[in-house]
């Protein structure tokens, strides 16, 4: 079984303008909500592509309804520990440009943290746990690594997509597979990445220290794979961008889905960048039809 974990879920609140004046009221020609959050993303994206999956995480008031309704229509298996406030509602402003606004999220108490401790604790060997996501201020910065350490004991691959201080203690987990975008790569090693090659020289740190697999997306200019053996590039195909939200959690899901498929891992690349690139060319996740169209327009090549 795949299961993922969303610590800080939220409703993703699309509000599509001609342009924006701060200070002043504007109207939005069209509105969706969605249920979001990295690892409810990749679930999503993991049924659309055929695999059946479990989201994990935390969740409350009505907005944490709302999630677990869309989910439940989409067919998506949950099992969410309930949070006492409410889940946050996450502003995406489409103007031309996309601005972001990500809310705080609700406290999370200690009985809700090992409530969840629980449900990874009765993972199984064989099983894949995708943890996604920032952490709430009122969990622990460590607790990504607490679920890490958990689920490995118990012979669980581990696949994270975060930043910031949770994948500097995460990455000390041995991870499958890991998907920075090349600038939260460079903010891992307090540097600045501008190329291919420093995108490489990075990541076969992470490799050298025991990560399995390591993707950096670079958004239009492709994707690298990195591994012990190999080093892989793929471009991204051609489209008009409608949303980059959830791109790199599709990344994810895609990857995944040829994975557990039993595809070679040039194939579970390829899965990946597609998924990756049809969320971005649509309004909401991509779907297995759009992602199996640009599948054909991505080559990959041994650098
Ligand atoms: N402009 C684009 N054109 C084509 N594909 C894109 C574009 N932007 C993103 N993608 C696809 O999405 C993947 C992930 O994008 P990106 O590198 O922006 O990751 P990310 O920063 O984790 O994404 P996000 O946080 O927006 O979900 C890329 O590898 C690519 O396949
Ligand atoms: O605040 P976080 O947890 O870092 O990111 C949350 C978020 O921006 O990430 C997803 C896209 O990747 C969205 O669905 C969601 O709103």
């Amino acid at each position: 079984m795949i299961y993922t974990c969303t610590l800080n879920p939220s409703i993703d609140y699309v509000v599509e303008l001609d342009s924006i004046q701060l200070g002043d009221l504007n109207r939005a020609k069209r509105t969706e909500q969605y249920p979001g959050g990295k690892g409810i993303n990749v679930s999503r994206v993991l049924k659309r592509l055929g695999v059946e999956n479990t989201a994990l995480g935390f969740i409350g008031g009505f907005t944490g309804e709302f999630i677990r309704e869309e989910l439940s229509k989409e067919l998506v298996h949950h099992d969410f520990v309930k949070a006492n406030g409410t889940t946050r509602i996450n502003v995406k402003l489409k103007s031309g440009d996309e601005t972001e606004i990500n809310g705080q999220g609700p406290t999370i108490e200690t009985e809700q943290i090992n409530a969840l401790l629980q449900k990874v604790e009765a993972m199984n060997e064989g099983d894949i746990f995708v943890l996604a996501g920032s952490l709430p201020a009122s969990v622990p910065a460590d607790f990504y690594k607490t679920l890490a350490a958990a689920a490995r004991a118990r012979g669980v691959k581990i696949v994270a997509d975060t930043s910031g201080p949770a994948l500097k203690e995460i990455i000390e987990e041995k991870l499958f597979l890991i998907k920075p975008n090349h600038h939260e790569l460079g903010e891992l090693f307090e540097t600045t990445i501008t190329s291919k090659e420093e995108s490489i020289a990075y990541a076969k740190r992470l490799v050298e220290s025991g990560t399995e697999n390591v993707i950096v997306s670079m958004a239009g200019a492709g994707a690298l794979l990195i591994t012990n053996h190999k080093i892989l590039y793929a471009n991204a195909p051609k489209g008009t961008v409608k949303n980059s939200v959830g791109a790199g959690d599709s990344t994810i899901g895609g990857f995944l889905a040829a994975y557990t498929q039993g595809k070679a891992l040039e194939e579970c690349f390829r899965y990946g960048v597609a998924s990756g690139s049809a969320t971005a060319f649509s309004s909401d996740l991509c779907t297995k039809e759009e992602v199996e169209k640009l599948l054909p327009e991505i080559t990959i090549t041994q650098v």
